[in-house]
């Protein structure tokens, strides 16, 4: 397969690089850049030496349409526009930002506070939770690869919301990030002297991943849930770690709800359901396509607590985004993302 990266130099586009280098049906990866065309990429960044010493390349549509896939890895309101123009033509298309997740224009607009893609590239796309929508992503030629935050999110909640195990009404969600999430570039709010030492609640009610998340609660189970939805900066580089709680319906114990998760993701092999353990935590899926649940019923409250870890930057964005090309072109979808996680 060739494979066109759009924002290859940002930190989801070196993951996916790094991904695809060893995956075994990509043959070759180009890489697009919107302000350093000709630079040779491996001095822009030397761990990439004798890897990738070839220059980065200018967007231009006529060489995006030659592609097997294209992966656009821009911040938002980018995709938006360059690949709508090509729908229709050959590559397969999968955006890692939230152009085109929302499938009300209007709420896009409101909550990322950009011009929304058109409404026909939005009808086209398809919500790229791989383990929950695979029979669409295989036909979908223009995948919205989900958000980090949604990810880990969705896949610890749903299971629980379909079966009717927890409660709806009184769900909170509370979710830490790494600063790896903000992107490459530097702002007041990645600093190192405000982020290190530092634990710090953002966004607070007015998270764009609020509405992706209750879109997908919908979708997946038919039932809309208001959340609650708190995000936290924490001062390390890679990570998401989410804390939802809700009360258990009537009659749900805790190995019911350990059940629902074990058999919903029995055969997907990068959901991993932890029973009993003293600690959890986001080392435990550090550079893989892991996400790992743990649940737990406090008897003296009635009320669930679900956990979930992703890596942001691999099943959060660039691995999934892999496993969704892989459904696309109908590989097994582990392939080239069995990467043991980097614990220490
Ligand atoms: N970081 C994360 O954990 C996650 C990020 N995402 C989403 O994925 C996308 C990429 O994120 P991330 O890699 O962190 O972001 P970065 O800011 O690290 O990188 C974005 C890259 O996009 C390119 N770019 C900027 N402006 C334009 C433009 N006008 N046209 C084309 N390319 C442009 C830049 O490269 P150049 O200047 O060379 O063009 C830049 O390196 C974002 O939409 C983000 O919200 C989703 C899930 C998780
Ligand atoms: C730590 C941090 O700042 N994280 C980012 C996640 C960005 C992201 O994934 O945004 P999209 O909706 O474009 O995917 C945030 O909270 O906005």
């Amino acid at each position: 397969m060739k494979v066109g990266i759009i924002g290859a130099s940002g930190y989801g586009g070196l993951e996916l690089i790094r991904l695809l280098h060893t995956h075994p049906e990509v043959e070759d990866v180009v890489l697009f850049t919107s302000s350093e065309e000709g630079t040779i990429f491996s001095d822009r960044y030397s761990h990439l030496l004798n890897i990738y010493d070839r220059p980065l390349q200018s967007i231009e549509l006529e060489k995006l349409a030659e592609f097997d896939v294209v992966f656009s890895s821009a911040p938002a309101g980018v995709a938006s526009k360059l690949l709508p123009p090509l729908i229709g033509k050959g590559p397969r298309l999968i955006d890692l930002s939230g152009d085109f997740r929302l499938k009300d224009l209007a709420v896009y607009e409101q909550w990322y506070k950009k011009q929304a893609a058109p409404a026909s590239a939005i009808a086209e796309s398809v919500y790229g939770l791989t383990e929950w929508n695979n029979d669409a992503i295989q036909e979908a030629q223009l995948v919205a690869n989900p958000g980090c935050y949604p990810t880990a999110v969705l896949l610890s909640l749903l299971p629980l919301l379909k079966d009717g195990l927890i409660d709806p009404s009184h769900l909170i969600i509370d979710a830490k990030s790494g600063i790896s999430g903000a992107g490459n570039k530097p702002s007041q709010m990645t600093h190192f002297s405000e982020t290190n030492e530092n634990t710090a609640i953002y966004k607070l009610h007015q998270h764009q991943h609020i509405p992706e998340i209750e879109q997908t609660i919908a979708q997946f189970t038919e039932k809309t849930v208001p959340i609650t939805f708190s995000t936290h900066l924490v001062p390390m580089t890679r990570g998401i770690l989410t804390t939802s709680y809700a009360p258990v319906t009537e009659g749900t114990t805790e190995a019911d709800l350990f059940d629902c998760l074990k058999e919903t993701y029995a055969s997907h092999p990068f959901v991993r359901v932890v029973q009993e353990t003293d600690k959890f935590g986001t080392n435990q899926v550090y550079g893989s396509n892991y996400c790992d649940i743990h649940v737990k019923v406090d008897p003296r409250t009635n009320r669930a607590t679900i956990v979930s870890v992703i890596d942001n930057l691999v099943k959060g964005a660039a691995g999934q985004a892999v496993q969704n090309m892989n459904v696309q072109f109908k590989l097994a979808e582990t392939t080239g993302l069995l990467h043991i996680p980097a614990f220490i």
